[in-house]
């Protein structure tokens, strides 16, 4: 197996820049319940707003789309979700194996936001044998022993990995070589990927560090203005390193 993961340019194929992919799931959300409530158009300020984002950087990234709404009405809403579905291959039906079916994986498995989205559980897969066959959101448990031929009956290219740190490396390997091209990685660990193998990661104690460190800084303001600001040495947050809508991202390149 290389090493190294996947490095994917700044732009990917048809001009897209890799920030706007980024950002379009933020504006699909947003849409999405806008046309639930059945609104007809949206004016950029109020996408934006919704979305979390800033309007001009919205209106560059609809470029990017051919969209560019119509002065004094806005962006049509259904049409918008269609195209920002088209454009993320959502109008195509995904189907995802959940590799390690603790407590994390089940949770996942129970999560109706995957069907809602285009992405089905093709299969349940963990290491125990004692979960072979046992049914967890419906669907039934199938052991490791299985997984490559799992993943090539039901073409599966998406796989989600929940297992323990030390497994997981082995778990991707597999799932790599059976056909796998896309992993959105729980695991603390990091994983090597060859080329075309796409890595992302999920780290919600990370989110919680980050806020953690947030909030220390917070406290040293109160306390530096207490004694006159002299003790504040706050820096500036680095842009560079800010996710699609200026904060850090839940869901990180791995
Ligand atoms: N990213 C996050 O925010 C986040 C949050 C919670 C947990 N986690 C991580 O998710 C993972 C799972 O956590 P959990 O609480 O569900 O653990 P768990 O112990 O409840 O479940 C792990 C499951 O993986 C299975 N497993 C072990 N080795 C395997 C292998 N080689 N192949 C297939 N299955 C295997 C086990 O049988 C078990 O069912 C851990 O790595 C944990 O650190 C991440």
């Amino acid at each position: 197996m290389a090493t190294g993961r996947t490095h994917r340019p700044a732009t990917r194929s048809r001009g897209i820049p890799e920030a706007t992919v980024a950002r379009l799931p933020l504006y699909l959300r947003a849409l999405t319940a806008l046309s639930e409530r059945s609104v007809p158009t949206v004016s950029s300020e109020e996408l934006a707003a919704a979305a979390g984002v800033n309007s001009a950087k919205l209106r560059k990234d609809f470029s990017y789309l051919g969209s560019y709404g119509t002065r004094g009405v806005g962006y049509d809403v259904e049409y918008l979700v269609y195209q920002i579905s088209r454009e993320l291959g959502l109008t195509q039906d995904w189907p995802v194996v959940i590799v390690g079916i603790g407590n994390l994986g089940a949770a996942l498995a129970n999560y109706g936001g995957f069907a809602s989205r285009g992405f089905r559980v093709a299969a349940l897969i963990d290491a125990d044998p004692g979960l072979t066959g046992k049914p967890v959101a419906g669907i039934p448990v199938q052991h490791t022993d299985d997984l490559e031929k799992i993943i090539k009956d039901d073409r599966v290219s998406i796989g989600v990995i929940a297992t323990p740190a030390g497994a997981a490396q082995q778990v991707c390997d597999r799932l790599v070589a059976a056909g796998v091209t896309s992993i959105l990685n729980f695991a603390p660990t990091v994983l090597s990927v060859p080329d075309g193998v796409d890595v992302r990661k999920v780290d919600l104690s990370i989110e919680l560090q980050i806020l953690a460190f947030h909030e220390q800084r917070k406290s040293g303001e109160e306390s530096a203005a207490g004694d006159g600001g002299k003790a504040a040495a706050v820096t500036p947050r680095d842009d560079a390193d800010q996710g699609p809508d200026g904060d850090v991202p839940a869901v990180m390149p791995a």
